[in-house]
């Protein structure tokens, strides 16, 4: 159970703070297993012709911003409480405030290894186009957000397979794509209305002040011994962090967690689904037309893979590995329509919502990834199968046709609205707005 292993009682609710393992337990015991049954093509003739791979960073540091609200509840909690309880005692004696504001969202030696071992499990799953042979012939691209936590991830992922196939004699290289990996800096409309817009989280802000979150406040208090307002929402928050990023980061089940029980988490996990649903998925409709520029690209090498495929050449960009953030695949997932809730994560609808689909704990841990294969099946049968989190997902609206690797045209004939318009500029109004004069 995850208390032999040592797991934090609230480790599944950790929202995109929360370990890629959690996602797939059974890399809890074996970190390269992989799950090939799940992803049998609907026949043996089927060959990769192209697989885009488009991947969050690994496991990082917090960011400033958080490490100072870790650093004040730190204080608080030194300064103001006492107490006997064994894990209170830890808190107030051994533990210390490790984390520094420099850190600032680095990539951890965790997430070197999250992104190694991810690159080693989609060569077993896909060996026939992560090989080798295709890396030395220089089909096999890397794009990365500029940020230092992606560049690492690249190269970490590049060292997976150096060090698989013991190659020390390749030079690797990457393009740094923020157009790509980081639409949502460029996109004026989003920035205006939403980024910027105080008012944009309003749900995530109401409900920061609502019933549960106060119950949460208010029993975290009670085990800490100190009065109602000295734990804000900012410090609830802060010590969920310290807990996620102590197991994150150290894979310690940290005093920091016992302040929470299961209830507890799953407000916090909401709390944080709420930012996620509004800021950048289906709460406003340019969240995830922000990231049409990532999708044509996308739709773009699928097709170029295929004419080449078609016409007998070379596959010159056989595989495309692309490093982002979290808000580079929420965007997209929600464009693509993967993950949609029966219902709008509101407020005032928690109760309603325990088994809502859109769960960014399950969407998007560190090294969360969004693969797609396209395949030859033979005869003109061409077909596209998407996973999430190297598991298979289906594409909405083509459930009842097909098993979960449809065929690609119907693939684009689903999304084909998104394919003739969904342009960057005019969804982003990137041209001056008319002023008036
Ligand atoms: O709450 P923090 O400061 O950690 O939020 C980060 C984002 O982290 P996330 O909310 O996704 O866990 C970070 O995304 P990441 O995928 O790069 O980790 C983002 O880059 C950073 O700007 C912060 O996002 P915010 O929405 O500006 O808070």
């Amino acid at each position: 159970s995850p208390e032999d292993q040592n797991i934090p009682h609230i480790a599944k609710y950790f929202s995109t703070k929360g370990r890629y393992e959690e996602v797939n337990p059974y890399l809890i015991k074996n970190i390269t297993a992989v799950n090939s049954s799940a992803l049998q093509p609907p026949s043996p003739l089927c060959r990769e012709i192209h697989l885009t791979a488009i991947i969050r960073h690994g496991t990082r540091y917090p960011t400033t911003k958080n490490v100072k609200k870790m650093q004040k509840l730190y204080e608080l909690v030194q300064d103001r409480v006492s107490g006997t309880e064994e894990w209170l005692r830890e808190i107030l004696t051994q533990w210390t405030m490790w984390y520094t504001e420099d850190m600032d969202g680095r990539l951890v030696q965790k997430g070197v290894q999250d992104l190694k071992h991810l690159a080693v499990r989609l060569a077993k799953l896909f060996p026939s186009i992560i090989s080798e042979e295709k890396l030395r012939g220089g089909l096999i691209k890397f794009i990365t957000s500029s940020k230092h936590r992606c560049v690492n991830s690249t190269l970490s992922f590049q060292a997976g397979l150096a060090e698989m196939w013991a190659i020390k004699d390749v030079q690797f290289e990457y393009t740094v794509n923020d157009a790509l990996m980081r639409f949502f800096d460029k996109c004026t409309k989003f920035i205006d209305e939403v980024d910027k817009n105080p008012l944009a989280l309003v749900e995530m802000d109401k409900f920061i002040q609502g019933p549960e979150m106060k119950r949460v406040q208010e029993k975290i208090a009670d085990r800490l011994n100190v009065p109602y307002p000295l734990i804000t929402d900012d410090m609830v928050e802060a010590a969920f962090y310290l807990c996620a990023y102590e197991f994150a980061i150290k894979t310690v089940n940290s005093p920091w967690c016992r302040l929470f029980d299961e209830a507890d988490a799953q407000v916090m996990e909401y709390k944080l689904d709420l930012k996620q649903f509004w800021k950048r998925a289906y709460g406003y409709d340019i969240n995830s037309k922000s990231s049409c520029i990532l999708f044509h690209d996308v739709f773009e090498r699928l097709d170029k893979a295929l004419n080449e495929h078609k016409s007998g050449q070379k596959v010159t960009e056989a595989v495309t590995v692309q490093v982002g953030h979290a808000e580079t695949l929420l965007p997209l997932f929600t464009l693509l329509g993967f993950f949609k809730n029966a219902e709008p994560l509101t407020s005032s609808n928690f109760a309603s919502q325990t088994r809502r689909s859109f769960r960014t704990s399950r969407m998007l841990p560190y090294a969360a990834n969004f693969v797609l294969v396209l395949y030859d099946c033979g005869g003109g049968d061409f077909r596209l199968q998407p996973l999430v989190n190297e598991q298979p997902v289906i594409f909405p609206g083509l459930t009842e046709r097909q098993d979960s690797m449809p065929l690609y045209e119907d693939v684009k004939r689903q999304y084909e609205e998104l394919l003739k318009g969904c342009d960057f500029e005019t969804v982003c109004e990137l041209f001056e707005k008319n002023v008036e004069v």
